[in-house]
């Protein structure tokens, strides 16, 4: 049996930390929403067989973008946090998909994704027995903080990685290790932490650094400028 492949972009938080009143995902990016540019390079991706974006309750921007009628592309309700919407999008894919298909966790907020990262990872990973994720090593010193944001140490940055995504696990995999990472209240704030606790060990791909999640107001500017550098824009 050919092993699928398909995609979950997590699209229903509020960005509380960009500050604006439109929530990130919905923000104009060189005249396209940010979603929009993350669902294309999904949606244009021949092995991708079809992506389920998990969207709030209150979300009145989706129908607007160009993806909302497309073939492609399904509805999940959004959770309360993450590892919710993902775990929704997942039963989504039940009935379409087998258990040993692969799934492809995307920030929506992550618009800068480059196709040769995404085929690393899939060509990578698409006989590994775990699965794993996109990342890069950290590129500066790294400290932990302590009282009133004064230093407590200095750790050792040579093992840390930055992860990104997608995430990419087998749907039946990720499925259970999400359900019970949300048994023992696990908030999980990311897919390979739930693979983890499993006591599996995710691989890192590394890929670019400009595979910048938009988090606050300057990263917006800065994803434009990938964008260009990239030449998609
Ligand atoms: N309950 C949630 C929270 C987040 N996300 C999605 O998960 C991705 C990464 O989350 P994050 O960057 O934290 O987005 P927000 O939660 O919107 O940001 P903030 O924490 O600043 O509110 C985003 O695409 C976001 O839309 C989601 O689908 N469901
Ligand atoms: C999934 C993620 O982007 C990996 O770095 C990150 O964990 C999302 O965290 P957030 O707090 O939901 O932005």
């Amino acid at each position: 049996m050919t092993t699928g492949f398909w995609a979950v972009l997590p699209a229903a938080g509020v960005g509380r930390r960009m500050g604006s009143t439109v929530p990130k995902q919905y923000l104009e990016l060189a005249g396209r929403a940010v979603i929009e540019h993350t669902l294309e390079g999904f949606v244009s991706h021949a092995r991708i067989q079809g992506v389920v974006v998990a969207l709030g309750a209150e979300d009145g921007y989706w129908d607007t973008t160009a993806y909302a009628a497309h073939p492609k592309v399904l509805r999940a309700p959004g959770g309360a946090e993450r590892c919710h919407s993902v775990l929704n999008a997942l039963s989504v894919l039940e009935d379409r998909a087998n258990e040993d298909d692969w799934v492809l966790v995307h920030d929506a907020a992550r618009p800068c994704l480059r196709r040769s990262d995404l085929d690393r990872l899939i060509d990578s990973l698409c006989e590994d027995s775990v699965g794993g994720l996109l990342g890069i090593p950290v590129r500066d010193t790294m400290k932990r903080a302590g009282d009133g944001e004064r230093i407590d140490a200095t750790v050792d940055r040579s093992s840390l990685w930055h992860a990104y995504t997608p995430q990419m696990f087998r749907l039946g995999l990720l499925r259970r290790a999400l359900h019970e990472a949300l048994e023992a209240n696990d908030l999980v704030t990311d897919d390979a932490s739930a693979i983890e606790r499993l006591g599996l060990a995710p691989r890192l791909i590394e890929g670019h650094a400009d595979n910048l999640k938009i988090t606050r107001a300057e990263d917006l500017p800065l994803a434009q400028f990938y964008l260009q550098q990239q030449g998609r824009i």
